[in-house]
């Protein structure tokens, strides 16, 4: 299990400053920033392009995690990648070529990662887990910020951390909506290493207390 790392997510970000929000999340202490992308297919809304990620990418030194919500993914990870993306995750959902989606992830020099919502079983991550470095469990269903935490997804994490350990493999295992410094104890304990936080992020008024929290730091 890799040591807990928080992703702020940029969805609860003020969308006309982000700079300035992304300089909330390095002074907190933060080594990544999480970035929705949806398309208003797969889920029902729309948020950032490559444009905005190429934009962010001379402004920040922090780890660019693209968690893509796309009905064709496999159309958009070279934009993302060429636009700075240090890893890109692409959910298991929709019908196209995963694998070779994962392989050209990696191809392009970035990290890779699959992605499952909480309706999906964990099993259809499972062809995929030597050919990736993170899977992401949703603990809500994809679109929206500000969502409740969906407890019963971490039974699925605690799968993965199993299945991980039996293989001897080395993937981070995220959680992704509904994250907050009081949910994070259990994730932890069903296996999460990497805790995506939108709402309870932003709206904290001690960031780096927050993050110290979810790092298990104090
Ligand atoms: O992918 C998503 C939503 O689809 C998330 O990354 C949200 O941005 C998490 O926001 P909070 O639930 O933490 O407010
Ligand atoms: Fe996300």
């Amino acid at each position: 299990m890799g040591s807990p790392i928080l992703a702020p997510s940029m969805l609860a970000a003020d969308h006309t400053r982000l700079a300035e929000d992304i300089k909330c999340v390095e002074q907190a202490g933060c080594q990544w920033l999480h970035v929705d992308i949806m398309d208003g297919h797969f889920v029902p809304n729309l948020t950032f392009g490559p444009q905005t990620v190429a934009d962010l990418r001379p402004k920040t030194k922090l780890f660019l995690d693209v968690h893509l919500m796309l009905d064709n993914p496999q159309e958009f990870v070279e934009h993302f990648i060429k636009a700075g993306a240090d890893q890109v995750t692409i959910h298991v959902e929709p019908e196209y070529d995963i694998p070779g989606t994962l392989a050209k992830i990696r191809e392009l020099g970035a990290k890779c990662g699959v992605v499952f919502n909480p309706g999906t079983p964990v099993a259809a991550v499972e062809p995929y887990l030597e050919q990736i470095d993170m899977v992401l469990a949703m603990t809500v269903q994809p679109g929206f910020g500000g969502q409740s935490f969906q407890e019963s997804v971490l039974e699925k994490t605690k799968q993965l951390a199993a299945w991980r350990e039996e293989r001897n493999l080395d993937f981070r295992i995220q959680v992704d909506g509904g994250v907050n410094a009081d949910n994070a104890p259990i994730c932890r304990n069903n296996g999460v290493d990497t805790f995506v936080a939108g709402t309870a992020f932003f709206k904290s008024e001690d960031k780096v207390a927050f993050r110290q929290k979810v790092e298990e730091l104090v």
